[in-house]
Order: structure tokens, then sequence, then C-alpha cells
């Protein structure tokens, strides 16, 4: 290891686990910790506990002070910023995903969405797996430049799959859905658009232009391109957001995960 390395370089994982503890256990400001209690925390021997704690000071990322029956740790402000470090990884990992906004104008399409969406093979997987009965068509969406090029990003969002199936004549393709709240330009205004009462009754009026709870429906066979996004609902968009043809809207995209495999209390 080069002798130039910053101090703290050779702190691993193991360190970071126990720096980690220590701002858990009050750290941040001065706490009193047993090496028996840190080993305890970090599936470890109480000497390793302490070896830890050895590296972390030599590091500089805690000061401490030895006393009879344990040690006062407080984690420097070296150690809180590679702490912060860590936290702005984890809120890079995840909350960038939920950032993905798509934009683009309200259009009629083919009238075929209807067809597809009442067709009882897709109708009973959407009943299971998104909760709901979606209102019969698709809401089409012709996105902006930008948004296009954004596109590709829903692929790593978490999703629910909708499955190929076949009747006696012919199959019918996959399909993908991803979480959505639609946001009307009127309501675009105040960006994060984060309102809690978004499908609540006694909203406002800007707030009632906001839907949550809506899906992308991207199919594996479509005659659009990849210009274009479908919405579905259990409503009608239409009527529920007072839209018309042309008008811009936003579909912020949100992680979703199947109705039917979901802990009862994630269910939303
Ligand atoms: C759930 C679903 C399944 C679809 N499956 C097929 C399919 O199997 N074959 C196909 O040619 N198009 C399929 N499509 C796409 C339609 O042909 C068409 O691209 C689109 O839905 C037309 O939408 P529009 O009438 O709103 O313009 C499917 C569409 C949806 C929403
Ligand atoms: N959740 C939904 C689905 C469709 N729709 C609209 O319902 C109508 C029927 O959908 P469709 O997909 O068969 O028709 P087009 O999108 O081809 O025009 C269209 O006007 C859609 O824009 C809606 O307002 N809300
Ligand atoms: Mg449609």
């Amino acid at each position: 290891m080069s002798e130039t390395a910053p101090p703290d370089a050779r702190t691993g994982p193991d360190e970071l686990a126990a720096l980690k503890a220590v701002a858990l256990a009050g750290g941040l400001h001065e706490t009193k910790v047993s090496c028996a209690a840190l080993g305890e925390d970090l599936d470890a021997s109480a000497q390793t506990a302490s070896r830890r704690l050895q590296r972390l000071e030599e590091a500089g990322l805690i000061d401490r002070e030895v006393v009879g029956d344990g040690q006062w740790v407080s984690v420097t402000e070296a150690g809180e910023s590679r702490l912060r470090g860590e936290y702005a990884d984890y809120r890079r990992l995840f909350e960038e995903e939920s950032d993905l906004t798509l934009a683009g104008v309200v259009t009629s399409g083919m009238g075929e969405g209807r067809h597809y969406i009442t067709l009882e093979g897709y109708m009973e997987q959407f009943r299971t797996r998104l909760g709901y009965e979606p209102f019969p068509g698709t809401l089409n969406v012709e996105l902006e430049e930008a948004s296009v090029r954004r596109r590709g990003e829903l692929v790593g969002i978490e999703a629910i799959d909708i499955d190929e199936w076949a009747d006696e004549d012919r199959t019918y393709g996959a399909a993908t859905c991803y979480g959505v709240t639609v946001i009307t330009e009127s309501n675009a205004d105040g960006d994060e658009a984060n309102d809690a009462d978004a499908n609540d009754a006694d909203a406002d009026d800007a707030a009632e232009r906001e839907y949550g709870g809506a899906h992308v429906i991207v199919p594996d066979r479509t005659h659009h391109d990849d210009s274009q996004l479908e919405v579905i609902a259990p409503v009608k968009l239409r009527d529920e957001l007072d839209l018309v043809d042309g008008e811009t809207v936003r579909l912020r995209v949100e992680p979703t995960s199947r109705a039917d495999e979901r802990a009862p209390e994630a269910d939303r």
C-alpha cells in the first residue's frame, strides 16, 4: 500500500461496519461501548471488535478513551464524512431509479388498445397482478424527444410481468407494466407534485389533476414505435384528469411489484 494513501485507507468493509455500529450506538456524539457488546453487534469476538476500533482510531475515523469498564468513543468528522459517503451511495441506489419521469402529449391511437385490454387472458392477469381491472383501453402518450431517449431506463425498474397466453386461434404476446403517477401540465409546476391527497375527491383543483396507481404497459408485440407509451388505469384517465389530445402529461415511474406477491403491510 502506498505511503501517500489517505489515513483511512487501511479500513475495509469490516471497519466500516464497526464505524456504522458505533454511530448507531450514539457515537456521532459520544458513546460508551464495550468490545463484547460491539462484537455481538458485528457477529465477531470482543477481541476482533477491539482490533477494529483500534484501526478506526489509527485511521482518524474515531476518537476514543479507554476506561475501566469499556471505552468512550466518538466518530470524528472524517468518520462522519465516510458514513455520509456510504449514505449518498445508497441514496443514489434507491432514489434515482424512482426519479424517472417521462413526458409527452396525449394522442388518439388505432382503437386497438380496448380490444387487447379486455381479452380475458390479459384481464385475469391484470386482476391478480396489478390488483385492479383496467378501464378498457390504453391512454396513448407520444413522448417528447428527451423522454424517448430516457425510456430505456425503464428496464432497470422493478415492474410487473404479464405472461403470453394462447386461445384456440392464436398466441397473445407478453407485456410489462411499470407503476406510474400521471401528472397533468397544470399540476406539473409544483415539480415534485407529490400530493398525498392526489386521488382524493376533496383535494383542490391542481391535486385532482394527478393520478397515482396507473401503469405504463409495454407490450412485446406492438404497432407503435419507441416514441409511444400506453397507460392503463382502473379509471378512464381522460375523464379523471380532464385530458384532451395534445395535452402534455408527465409519467412519474415508481418501482412496483405484483399485488399477489406483496406482503400485506406493503399493500397500497
Ligand atoms: C395488453 C396488450 C397486449 C397486446 N398484445 C399484442 C399482440 O399479441 N399482438 C399484437 O400485434 N399487438 C398486441 N398489442 C398491441 C396492439 O397491437 C397495439 O400496438 C396497441 O395496443 C394499440 O393501441 P392503440 O389502439 O391505443 O393505438 C397488445 C397491446 C396490449 C395493451
Ligand atoms: N385508462 C384509460 C385507458 C384509455 N383511455 C382512453 O380510452 C379510449 C380507448 O382506448 P384505446 O386504446 O382503445 O383507444 P386509442 O388509444 O387507440 O385511441 C382512448 O380515448 C383512450 O385515450 C383513458 O382515458 N383511460
Ligand atoms: Mg390506446
